[in-house]
């Protein structure tokens, strides 16, 4: 085998070898192995979006819509746009009540807790959110349950 044989297979082998590292880290990157949940769930737009589409279940419910009776909505909803945000490793810090204070004196039940997680959910899925981040996100939220109860 000449040796210019031999150079022209290692250039070969290179770009082969160079260009399955390249599709690999492409296949990763599509794969959301490497963007952050807020990424995945679409950035700030879909968070507005997905608050809206909330805001609207809410409003359909009419035991849970009394809680928000004397609530502004424009406000709750920036908040709780910039709390998805920041619990989802977005560029937002949100720097509102904690959940035990913010939630005090409502008394929420367990079966409306359920619903406007449930609300939640759907609104992420009507926003084309895979099923993958919506799981992640509604388990950063689980851990809240306690403060918006009110139970420690
Ligand atoms: C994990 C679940 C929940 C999260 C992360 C959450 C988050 C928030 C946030 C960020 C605010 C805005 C606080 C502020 O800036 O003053 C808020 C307010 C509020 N939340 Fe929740 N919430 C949750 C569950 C619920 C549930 C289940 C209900 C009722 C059934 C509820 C009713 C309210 C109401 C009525 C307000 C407005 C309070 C006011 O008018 O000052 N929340 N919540």
């Amino acid at each position: 085998m000449s040796l210019l044989s031999i150079a022209s297979r290692r250039i070969i082998f290179t770009f082969l070898l160079l260009s399955t590292l390249l599709m690999q880290g492409c296949a990763q990157h599509n794969s959301g192995a490497t963007l952050s949940l807020y990424e995945r769930i679409g950035g700030q737009p879909a968070i507005e979006a997905i608050v809206e589409n909330l805001l609207y279940r809410i409003a359909e419910d009419e035991e849970v819509v009394g809680y928000f009776a004397n609530t502004n909505i424009d406000l709750f909803a920036e908040s709780f746009a910039t709390q998805l945000c920041d619990i989802s490793d977005g560029p937002c810090r949100y720097d509102g009540p904690p959940m035990d204070r913010a939630h005090q004196t409502m008394g929420i039940t367990d079966a409306h807790f359920n619903r406007v997680v449930a609300y939640l959910d759907i609104a992420m899925r009507h926003e084309g959110v895979s099923l993958s981040a919506r799981n992640d996100l509604l388990g950063r939220l689980a851990p809240l349950y306690e403060d918006v109860m009110r139970l420690r």
